[in-house]
């Protein structure tokens, strides 16, 4: 019975999707029309100075608001100027500007909107419930669960909403943690479990009954983190948001610099100009479309990445991923389906195919994960049975650092395997022999992108399991995307190197790490740190902390340790180690959002000084400056501020969804985005003011 070769489909050719679709949160809609009445209140709320005063380009915003309305109530205040009815057009730009700060204020509001309505049903999944608290002496004593500390240890029984987050230490039970991960099915929970034993507080259990450690304190629980972060409580800007939150506050006293010097030369060529058109050419000039549109943007991607059931502590753990240039993947279940089962043993050194299946199903008889449980059913097929008292024998279990599991047996036989290098050492140091039929097997094996493993008895090798893997579809696509995208691909693997380079080559990954171990993990990351990389990992628990707390954007899966899940800086409820490709790209996604946004606002700002500074001119027989014929200093002016105004709304939902996205290197999207959102934010205002213009002179406004 050989094994014969996997040929995987071809992938079909795909659409390019940023992200995958499916991953998308399987929840309850949130309510639309609710966000936005809730964002229309915010608005009013965020005028607060205190509030205000965070984002410099609209405070200046809000401050030329003041001015002009006191301007409007006196218009004698500043001095007299010429023109007829100030009070009228001082009052209409009062109310632009005020608008300009309130749509800013609103856009921020709508991006929070859905967090916080996430939030609220958080809260309401987080009622008070009373804990069964386990004395060391065994009695039980009932207290409500605001009182339970770390190290505390509680009982939970069928039916019970699990109090805080802890870790399994006695027992086996399944749980709907569907309050937290919107996913219905029950997950299984047992003690000893990398994988199972941490349970989270306001999750219920639904059969049976466990012992648990607590291992948060009061208010410090996952929901209560989550709480905070999807509601944005303690979100602070991130170093980008903050390097451009300067350079525009620059940008902006450079113009209120520029059209301070306006007045002595609007005077000296017989054009006086008055404070209140000051003020709004200051805030046409000014870029507050970014200005307005930063933060909504920053918050609108921690949304999206919530979106896919994966929590960020931070905006800025999202932003990283934006500039993500190495990407370390597991591969088996990330490149891999990763259900690798049984399919097939490979006898050598004269042995019979009923004795390779004998040992495989001796040493996997304690075998929990996947791969001994499909060795044990393959083994039984043929034939296999165990003949020695598995009760008296000792189970060894499989660790990613020996890469090797098996039993001993009550008469001292040990029965082991593994990966082949560590079946070799084991047979080695018990003075066996290894053999070439051994390395042609463990060949045979590899080259089809399998997994060996080799058994023996005592210090005999008796043969090789195929366990067989597929790459997954589509996956080649994925990887294609990333390097277009200038992110390099790293596959690391416990798996020997033949196995490695045929997984390698098929999955298209850049480069691949084979017989690794979990600590290999943490050197290759400093490795490429020290190149000045920006690292992604995900990992899935065992042992992974430290390389979590390493990586620039560590993903831990939700059914990982608390310990992984602490030191990573985003939790992924699905536990899908395949999301972090989905994650980086709503990264970049963020980043070129801002990027184009920032573009098309400077280059409109540009474009309103071309629009306007001629006008003010204009009445100083300088008709030649005004090349868009727009009707009068007055026109001009409030078209402009209508424009600049109604802008920032009308690239709200951009800012939320996010810029259509490529995968092209960063200097690429450079240069595309120059092109369009700057020559696009140039060309744009030019029309639009001129429309706005004829409007206004229609409806007899100015
Ligand atoms: N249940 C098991 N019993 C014995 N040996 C195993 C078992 N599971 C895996 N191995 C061997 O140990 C090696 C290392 O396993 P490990 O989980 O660290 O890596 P992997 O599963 O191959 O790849 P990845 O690091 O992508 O998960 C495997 O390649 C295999 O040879
Ligand atoms: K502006
Ligand atoms: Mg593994």
């Amino acid at each position: 019975m050989n094994p014969v070769a996997t040929t995987p489909k071809p992938p079909k050719p795909q659409r390019f999707r940023p992200y995958d679709r499916r991953h998308a949160r399987k929840q309850a809609k949130v309510n639309t029309k609710g966000i936005y009445q809730r964002a229309i209140k915010d608005a009013f709320v965020k005028l607060n100075p205190k509030d205000a005063v965070k984002n410099p380009v609209m405070f200046l915003v809000w401050v030329g608001t003041l001015v002009t309305l006191a301007a409007t109530i006196d218009p004698e205040l500043f001095g007299s100027v010429p023109g007829n009815n100030p009070r009228l057009i001082n009052g209409l730009i009062t109310v632009i500007l005020f608008f300009t700060v309130w749509f800013a204020n609103f856009a921020e509001a709508v991006a929070e909107g859905r967090g916080k309505a996430q939030a609220d049903a958080l809260r309401s999944t987080k009622s008070e419930t009373i804990a069964k608290k386990l004395s060391p002496d065994g009695t039980i004593t009932e207290v409500p669960s605001t009182s339970l500390q770390r190290g505390d240890t509680v009982y939970v029984v069928a039916g019970d909403i699990i109090p805080a987050d802890g870790e399994v230490i006695m027992g086996a039970a399944s749980v709907d943690e569907s309050a937290i991960t919107g996913e219905s099915a029950p997950v299984l929970k047992e003690t000893g479990s990398d994988v199972a034993s941490s349970v989270t507080g306001g999750t219920r259990i639904i059969s049976d009954e466990l012992i648990v450690r607590i291992t948060a304190d009061p208010g410090r629980g996952f929901i209560d983190r989550m709480i905070a972060l999807v509601e944005g409580a303690d979100r602070s800007k991130t170093p980008n948001e903050i390097a451009l939150t300067v350079l525009l506050a620059i940008l902006s006293l450079v113009f209120l610099f520029v059209v301070v010097t306006i007045p002595p030369i609007a005077n000296y060529v017989g054009s006086p100009v008055s404070v209140s058109i000051l003020v709004a050419l200051l805030v046409a000039l000014i870029p507050t479309t970014i200005g307005g549109l930063l933060s909504a943007i920053g918050i609108a991607g921690m949304d999206r990445v919530a979106q896919f059931n994966v929590i960020a502590t931070s905006g800025r753990a999202v932003e990283a991923c934006g500039d993500v240039n190495t990407l370390i993947l597991d591969k088996t279940g990330t490149i891999t389906l990763g259900n690798r089962l049984a399919e097939g043993f490979i006898p050598i050194n004269g042995h019979s195919m009923e004795q390779v299946a004998y040992v495989a199903l001796a040493a996997s008889v304690f075998d929990e994960t996947p791969e001994g449980k499909s060795i044990v059913r393959l083994a039984e097929k043929l034939g296999a049975r165990i003949n020695f008292d598995v009760d008296r024998s000792e189970g060894i279990e499989f660790s990613a650092k020996t890469r090797m599991s098996g039993t001993n047996l009550p008469n001292g036989q040990q029965v082991r395997k593994g990966a082949v290098d560590a079946i070799k050492g084991f047979v080695r140091s018990r003075n066996g022999n290894t053999s070439p039929e051994l390395d042609s097997a463990y060949e045979m094996v590899s080259q089809q992108g399998g997994t060996p493993l080799a058994v023996c008895f005592d210090n005999e090798i008796f043969g090789v399991i195929y366990l067989k893997d597929i790459v997954k579809p589509g996956i080649r696509d994925r990887f294609e995307q990333l390097r277009r995208m200038g992110v390099r691909t790293i596959m690391l693997t416990g798996d020997n190197r033949i196995t490695a380079s045929v997984i390698a080559k098929e999955a298209g990954v850049d480069d691949f790490i084979a017989e690794a171990n979990p600590e290999d993990k943490i050197a290759v990351i400093q490795k490429e740190q020290r190149e000045g990389k920006i690292v992604a990992m995900t990992g899935d628990g065992t042992n992974d902390a430290p390389a979590l707390a390493q990586a620039n954007v560590g993903v831990a899966m939700n059914t990982g340790t608390q310990a992984a899940k602490e030191a990573a800086n985003m939790v992924d409820l699905d536990s899908d180690p395949t999301k972090l490709i989905d994650i980086v790209s709503i990264g970049k996604q963020l980043l070129i959002t801002r990027g184009a946004l920032t573009t098309f606002s400077i280059a409109n700002d540009i474009a309103k000084y071309f629009a306007i500074i001629p006008v003010l001119f204009a009445s100083a027989n300088l008709q030649g400056l005004n090349i868009m014929r727009l009707t009068s200093t007055n026109s001009a002016v409030l078209s402009a501020l209508i424009y600049n105004a109604l802008i920032i709304p009308a690239l709200i939902p951009l800012a939320l969804k996010g810029v259509k996205f490529r995968p092209l290197t960063s200097n690429q999207l450079l240069q595309r985005n120059i092109l369009i959102y700057g020559l696009g934010g140039v060309i744009a205002p030019f029309i639009a003011i001129k429309l706005i213009d004829l409007i206004i002179t229609v409806v007899g406004l100015a």
